[in-house]
């Protein structure tokens, strides 16, 4: 049977993306999921995403790694379903839906989306880096210069080393340009190579520049590869951490196709 699929982009983190609201899609064939995303034998992205009912809320978010198993919170992919939902029609301009890390509301205008991301209570400060988990988990270095940076082959070699080892990490590069603008570049795990925006990569960025002091703005503007993110959120007054955390950017259909 022929499988209907939409491509989307949101600055450049590309997805497949699949109704699968009548569960025609079989989650289970790692290897398909994989060929699919493979940008020379397949379609092309970074993951694989399906849209699924879901009891109480809007839609359940399904998100797979172009390495074809299923991952943590993708941001950028999900500004991607939320555009995609509205595609379908099951939503109008506000959204609650589910994904892996738990509940996320959102809102969009024209193919700009607001999402929010789930509080972030807990982040690690060393010497050279900040490590955080914003659905996702990430290592944040600044750099001076990102432009000379072989980010495939540092962020690998963090990516699999120690404390990080086979589960792994995203990794992010950062240089500050103000208090409101950082530049952002980051190595995927599951695509294993940079990608051309990382959505709670650069959340974690932004939390992290205002918990080391590089900033004390609230609004944060990321420069990345593919364009340019927006990140809000509020100091949790209570404890160390963050809360009301919203990720803000484009999200694109690119093409239908049909395999
Ligand atoms: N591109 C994503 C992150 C996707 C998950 C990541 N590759 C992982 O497995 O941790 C985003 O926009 O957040």
């Amino acid at each position: 049977m022929k499988q209907t699929f939409y491509k989307y982009q949101g600055t450049g983190n590309d997805f497949v993306m699949i109704d699968n609201r009548y569960l025609s899609f079989d989650k289970n064939d790692t290897k398909l999921i994989k060929s699919m995303c493979s940008r020379r034998f397949g379609i092309g992205a970074d993951g694989l995403i399906l849209l699924e009912n879901h009891e109480t809320l809007d839609f359940k978010m399904v998100y797979f790694n172009a390495d074809g198993n299923e991952s943590s919170m993708c941001g950028n992919g999900g500004r991607c379903i939320v555009a995609f939902a509205k595609f379908l029609g099951i939503i109008e301009n506000r959204t609650s839906f589910e994904a892996i890390d738990g509940l996320h509301h959102a809102e969009i205008a024209k193919t700009t989306v607001r999402l929010q991301m789930q509080d972030v209570s807990h982040l690690e400060k060393f010497d050279s880096h900040v490590f955080l988990n914003t659905g996702s988990p990430h290592h944040v270095q600044m750099e001076d210069d990102l432009t000379q940076l072989d980010i495939k082959k540092i962020g690998s070699t963090i990516r699999y080393g120690a404390p990080y080892n086979e589960a792994g990490t995203n990794v992010n590069f950062v240089t500050k340009i103000s208090d409101e603008l950082f530049s952002v570049r980051t190595y995927e795990r599951g695509v294993e190579d940079e990608t051309l925006s990382c959505g709670t990569g650069v959340t974690a960025v932004a939390l992290a520049m205002n918990h080391i002091g590089e900033t004390n703005n609230n609004l944060i503007t990321l420069n990345v590869q593919g364009g340019t993110l927006q990140v809000s959120f509020e100091k949790n007054g209570l404890s160390l951490g963050y809360k009301n955390i919203w990720l803000i950017g484009p999200a694109v259909q690119v093409f239908k196709g049909e395999i």
